[in-house]
């Protein structure tokens, strides 16, 4: 690994703060946080910047680097620390010129995360003491929040062995022995700006700070902070949260103290989706418990915050599953189109059959290398994965531009106009001491990786209060800090994920329409399109769902044809209905006679068969009934969009995947289809030649030794207490 020091490069850095509209078209302008060398950033082309403007949303770090020697290093800097940037610099028709040297170049760097100038400016410093420290160790992004700002100050200091008390500074950086901690300093993540939003929409893991002489349920300050921003961590799905209970000394390090706090907030959290939610008391003035253990607490038995933060398993984290390939840049190389962009989601791996999105065009996946290659050590990959950056060989004439979205033609994200989302008014970054606004009309601009797309507020549904969780229906707008749930129309198609499937993909920024600088105004999650008439309201009707006789569910079976859902689930409604309980089997081949009569088996026609099943599921769920859903529904993106149906209406909803082996499926042939379909008599057969995506954790996975199906029947009516 070729060695290099950071100090060589000629460096400019900075934030993207505004965009500009100029006579030349869209530029971007830093965000007033200078180095020594960046205000050769002024004197560069003018197309450079345009470049850059088409690749990059506010948040994002342009690191532009040139000459012979600093733009090798820069890049490779920037590749093994973020693993998902683009550069503009490195496409294949530039790199030869590049790599002598005479060109500009710019990275943008990890977009939403929360760096300043002065931030990345420590890290090029620290890397230049070890310039190999990021080749194996894996980079684990950290958020800190909760208390009032020095508490939280306090406990990142400690974590990152620092005492420099820069208020410029909002990330630390701590090693350990497998991986690298880059730590961001939210502050009491009471009044978001919109970077603290999307480093908080990207992080890893959350440190929520309680300080111990206080308390979570209390009606305090500091209660109120830590509740707020527990809310925010919730709603932009960190997957691992660890509450610091801190300043363990002021409370005589007292046990009972720390056990009280920590049931208080497993109460509290239950309401919260928090994957993993761990607690480490800390004595942060002198570091304890953070960076040693601490005498004075030896009743802890847990490991110190520096060792858990080196153990927490957070590569399943990734979304490994659905392929999204992020298109920043474009271009052509001969005869080839050569995009460059990140994976957002799953494996691409040369040879894949990908559709292009909005646009819908379905070409080919040809070479795919790594960006470090122009440093002269290309690199070609069998496959890239989420969250790599990639530079990509299309065929020639593919229709691709920044901003388009490149999936699985069995696997996509939603094309939509319409989009339903949670949205956070985040303030902090107007500067001209207005409160800032959402409501139904206003005209906004959608921000998704290298597309910005103009829009407007549909609807808003509720503000909701992050406290109390109740929805204000009658609410006629947003302010600053405030939360709410709303639909919006987009001019034209943008892709996205929901949020529950992909942290990257289903996460947007909403910029204001201001000419001619533009600002953040929300950082929203993507609850799933919508396509309804917005004209039409729900009726709240007088008999609510506690006033029913019985509570309903729905159990949503998935599997192969012939795995055995149907007859599972016709078990345990003869199973319920035998004991006085509503329950129904909606079997996937008899909807298909009226329901759904007018759909086949195209990945389309699958879609819309789940959709329409989720959503009288929902309705006969509600009704009181327990619904025993059998279909195969093969996509993970659908059934998920099914959980939201529930989960939108506080409905339970279970996933039970009856995991029989293809193989075996065939040998029951239970309808003589797997015999057809490898005559060739059936097309797009589920396991066949159409795809089946199994579960990740669903609630229940039945396996063909678990027993027949009355015994497997009778275990699930237990196991989800029916
Ligand atoms: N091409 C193809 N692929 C898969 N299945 C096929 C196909 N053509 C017909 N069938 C029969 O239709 C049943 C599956 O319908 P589903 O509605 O459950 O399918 S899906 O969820 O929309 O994928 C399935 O029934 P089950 O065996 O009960 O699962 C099959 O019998
Ligand atoms: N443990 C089991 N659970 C469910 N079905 C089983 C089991 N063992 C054998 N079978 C048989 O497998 C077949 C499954 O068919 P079916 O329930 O129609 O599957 P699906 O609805 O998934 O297409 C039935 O003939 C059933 O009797």
């Amino acid at each position: 690994m070729a060695r290099w020091s950071a100090k060589s490069a000629d460096a400019g850095i900075m934030r993207v703060d505004r965009t500009l509209e100029t006579a030349e078209g869209t530029c971007v302008r830093p965000d007033g946080y200078r180095l020594s060398r960046s205000d050769t950033l002024e004197a560069e082309s003018i197309a450079l910047l345009r470049q850059i403007a088409a690749t990059c949303v506010p948040g994002d770090v342009v690191v532009r680097a040139h000459g012979p020697h600093g733009r090798p290093a820069l890049d490779r800097l920037c590749i093994r620390a973020f693993g998902s940037l683009a550069a503009p610099g490195w496409l294949r028709e530039t790199a030869d010129a590049d790599a002598r040297g005479n060109r500009p170049g710019a990275v943008v760097v990890d977009p939403f995360w929360n760096w300043t100038t002065t931030d990345l400016q420590r890290y090029l410093d620290g890397a230049d003491q070890d310039g190999d420290r990021f080749g194996s160790a894996e980079l684990v992004r950290v958020v800190a929040l909760g208390a009032p700002g020095q508490a939280v100050n306090d406990l990142v200091a400690a974590l990152c062995a620092e005492d420099d008390g820069n208020a410029a500074v909002r990330t630390g950086f701590a090693d350990t022995p497998r991986r690298h901690l880059v730590v961001g300093d939210l502050g009491a993540g009471d009044d978001m700006d919109p970077h603290d939003a999307l480093a908080l929409a990207r992080a890893d893991v959350a440190l929520l700070v309680l300080p111990a002489d206080s308390d979570v349920t209390a009606g305090s300050a500091t209660g109120d902070l830590f509740r707020r921003a527990a809310f925010a961590v919730s709603m932009y799905g960190v997957p691992h949260v660890v509450v610091c209970v801190t300043g363990m000394e002021s409370v005589s390090f007292s046990q009972s103290r720390f056990e009280e706090i920590r049931r208080n907030v497993v109460s509290f959290s239950s309401r919260l989706r928090f994957g993993d939610l761990a607690f480490v008391p800390v004595s942060e003035a002198a570091g304890e418990c953070v960076r040693r253990p601490c005498e004075a607490m030896e009743w802890y038995r847990g490991r110190i915050l520096l060792d858990h933060l080196d153990d927490i398993h957070i590569a399943s984290d990734r979304n490994l599953i659905d392929g999204r390939l992020s298109v920043q840049y474009t271009g052509t190389a001969g005869e080839r189109s050569v995009v460059l962009g990140s994976i957002s989601g799953g494996v691409l791996r040369t040879g894949d059959e990908v559709v292009v999105l909005p646009g819908g065009e379905h070409t080919t996946i040809g070479a795919l290398t790594s960006p470090s290659r122009v440093q002269g050590s290309e690199e070609t990959l069998a496959e890239a994965f989420s969250p790599m950056a990639v530079e990509v060989d299309l065929p020639a004439g593919v229709t691709v531009a920044a901003g388009d979205v490149i999936a699985r033609p069995g696997n996509r994200p939603h094309v939509a106009t319409d989009l339903d989302l949670m949205v956070m008014v985040v303030g902090g970054d107007g500067g001209d001491g207005e409160e800032v606004v959402l409501r139904r009309g206003t005209r906004v601009t959608i921000a998704t990786p290298g597309r910005l797309t103009p829009a407007t507020i549909s609807d808003l549904k509720y503000r909701l209060d992050t406290d109390t969780r109740h929805r204000d229906r009658v609410a006629s707008g947003l302010g600053a800090g405030e939360v709410g749930r709303v639909t919006i129309h987009a001019d034209a198609p943008v892709v996205v994920d929901s949020h529950r499937n992909n942290r990257l993909t289903g996460t947007i920024a909403l910029l204001a329409e201001e000419s001619p600088t533009v600002r953040t105004l929300a950082v929203a999650t993507v609850t799933g399109p919508v396509s309804h008439d917005t004209n039409v309201v729900w009726q709240q009707m007088s008999v609510t769902r506690q006033d029913r006789p019985h509570r309903g569910a729905t159990v949503w079976f998935t599997g192969l044809s012939g795995s055995g859902k149907s007859t599972i689930a016709a078990e345990i409604e003869r199973s319920l209905v035998a004991r006085g309980r509503p329950a129904y089997v909606m079997d996937g081949d008899n909807l298909r006679h009226g329901l759904n009569s007018d759909l086949g088996f195209s990945d389309d026609d699958r879609r819309e068969n789940i959709r329409r099943t989720a959503e009288v599921a929902a309705l006969m769920a509600d009704a009181g009934t327990v619904v025993l859903v059998s279909l195969i529904s093969p996509f993970i993106s659908e059934r998920a969009r099914a959980r939201e149906v529930h989960d939108e209406q506080g409905l339970p909803f279970y996933e039970v995947f009856v995991d029989t082996p293809i193989e075996q499926c065939e040998q029951r042939d239970v309808k003589g289809l797997y015999a057809r379909a490898r005559r060739g008599e059936i097309r797009s057969f589920t396991g066949i030649d159409s795809p089946y995506e199994a579960p990740e954790k669903p609630e229940v996975h039945v396996v063909p030794g678990d027993g027949g199906p009355a015994v497997v029947a009778e275990e699930i009516i237990e196991q989800l207490g029916l």
